[in-house]
């Protein structure tokens, strides 16, 4: 049995610190009921005393969301403690984080003052928090450039003073992942009392090492990590989340997972993304448009003969529906052929060779290989030449028996048929199969939306499979029925060709 690993989502909070990241309640509400589907521990919703907006926020997360801990961040100051308890007041387990500067940069520069006065503070603030909500979070910020010793007594007087989790935040991203791993374990070893709280690792990435820094930090004995969605924080930003939770699903042999559902990453980062406008950079780790795309022939060829040639994840396990092979004029013949045969086209030997030299000549000039210029690479006819053509389409949906009316041309003539299904869709499949008598099975459907919007093109994908022939056909419409109609007829086509 693994050991748990609590994950506390500071999206809302240290991601939402980022300039022009900011959200309004309602898109704050919606991020975390995702957040909740997603299954973190904890989501840190703001920092109530900041201003009316996120103590709002605050509020409203905590009757949004029933399963993680909702917490609050404040500084070690009494007011601020009292406004995030109110903010709490509905939250159904509320958590209450507050912290001070420990390191000497901070001691001094920062509060002017001591080492010892800052532990008072410390103690004092996390013994006021206890007075409103049982769980207590107490942070050390700047602990990355903090005198262990000196933490080591913070972070023993504040567990002493009634703090369920302490955490060690490397606030400026400081810590290389040996230090930070040396630092957790010194405390493990050195504090009176540690197993009484759960340490948490907050690490930033201003060197690029957050995630290795969290990780560093877990394997050392840390039992929460505090991360974001897609990585997003101040600066150079937070340790993301998907990357832990990934990291551990990979490396099974350290013995820690998380309760995260990692099918829900991908649809999770690209809703934080669009919410609050920071795109995802290609080649982000697990997220990344790229993180599953093959574009070199040899790493094609790899795939194609075996996923784990050249994948350490799968794909689905991250919520995308396959990985992607993408032709460039550094593609191979393996996928070459694999995304013709995709396209209903089965070329080898001498076909295939002559193929592939149109085709680089293509691609040296593209950057953006289409299914089109695949096909007029290999001669397929014309959407007008094809065996048989939708002429007219015709469906009745709603609270009725779902109708449709389709007619085609075929061969030279027109024919038209009418059935009804469970759906728009399935009436006219139906329709047409009583004009193709040939058995074609449907094998699989997708409908995807190409980006957002209910005014969205839907993109249909469909594989048929006929005798020993399996084929896939493709349409696109803002009309799903019409594009599903359209996949259909361009499978049908593909096989009988
Ligand atoms: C590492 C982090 O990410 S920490 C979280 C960072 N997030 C934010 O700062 C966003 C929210 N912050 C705010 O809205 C404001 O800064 C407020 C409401 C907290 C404070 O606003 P102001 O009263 O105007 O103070 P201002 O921001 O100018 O300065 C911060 C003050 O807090 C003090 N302070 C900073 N951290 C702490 C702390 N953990 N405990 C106690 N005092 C602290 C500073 O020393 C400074 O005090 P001073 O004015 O006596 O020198
Ligand atoms: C407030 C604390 C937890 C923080 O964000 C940091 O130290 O980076």
């Amino acid at each position: 049995m693994a050991d748990k690993l609590y994950i506390f989502d500071t999206t809302l909070r240290d991601g939402e610190q980022v300039p022009g990241c900011q959200l309004n309640t309602v898109e704050k509400i919606e991020v975390a009921r995702q957040l909740e589907l997603l299954g973190v521990d904890v989501i840190e919703a703001g920092f109530p005393v900041s201003s009316p907006g996120d103590f709002n926020s605050v509020r409203e997360i905590s009757k949004a969301v029933t399963q993680p801990t909702v917490c609050a961040l404040t500084r070690a100051v009494e007011k601020d403690i009292e406004v995030a308890a109110d903010a709490l007041k509905y939250a159904k387990r509320g958590r209450i984080h507050t912290g001070i500067g420990t390191s000497d940069e901070h001691i001094r520069y920062k509060f002017n003052s001591t080492r010892e006065e800052v532990l008072q503070r410390a103690v004092a603030a996390v013994k006021y928090a206890k007075r409103f909500v049982e769980d207590v979070e107490f942070y050390a910020e700047d602990a990355g450039r903090s005198d262990n010793e000196y933490l080591a007594r913070v972070v023993e007087a504040v567990i002493k003073a009634g703090a369920t989790v302490v955490n060690i935040p490397d606030t400026t991203g400081y810590c290389l992942p040996a230090e930070y791993a040396a630092k957790i374990a010194y405390l493990m070893e050195h504090v009176d009392g540690v197993h009484r709280a759960v340490l948490s690792t907050h690490c930033h990435n201003d060197l690029g090492m957050a995630t290795a820094n969290s990780l560093a930090g877990i394997v050392a004995g840390a039992r929460q990590v505090e991360c974001t969605i897609n990585g997003i924080g101040e600066r150079a930003g937070n340790t993301a989340l998907e990357e832990v939770v990934m990291a551990l699903r990979c490396h099974k042999e350290l013995g820690i997972d998380t309760d995260i559902d990692t099918k829900r990453l991908t649809s999770t980062s690209r809703l934080v993304s669009s919410l609050m406008n920071m795109p995802v950079q290609a080649n982000k780790a697990v997220v990344g448009r790229n993180a599953f795309a093959h574009s070199s022939g040899i790493h094609q060829d790899g795939v194609l003969k075996n996923r784990e040639s050249y994948e350490i994840m799968n794909p689905e396990d991250v919520g995308l529906s396959d990985n992607a092979i993408v032709l460039t004029a550094r593609s191979g013949r393996a996928a070459l052929k694999h995304r013709l045969e995709q396209l209903g086209y089965l070329l080898e030997g001498d076909s295939l060779a002559k193929a592939y030299e149109k085709f680089l000549v293509l691609a040296d000039n593209n950057k953006n290989i289409q299914d089109e210029d695949l096909l007029a690479l290999v001669g397929a006819k014309e959407k007008k030449d094809r065996h048989i053509q939708l002429t007219y389409l015709q469906v009745l949906s709603g609270t009725l028996v779902p109708t449709a009316t389709v007619r085609v041309q075929i061969g030279g003539s027109e024919v038209t048929a009418t059935a009804t299904g469970n759906g728009p869709i399935d009436a006219s499949i139906n329709a047409i199969r009583t004009i193709i008598k040939d058995k074609i099975t449907l094998q699989e459907f997708l409908i995807q939306a190409m980006t957002k919007g209910s005014n969205d093109l839907g993109r249909v994908h469909m594989q048929l499979v006929y005798g020993k022939v399996s084929v896939h056909g493709f349409a696109i419409n803002s009309d799903i029925t019409l594009a599903a109609v359209e996949a259909y007829i361009d499978g049908v086509n593909k096989a009988l060709a």
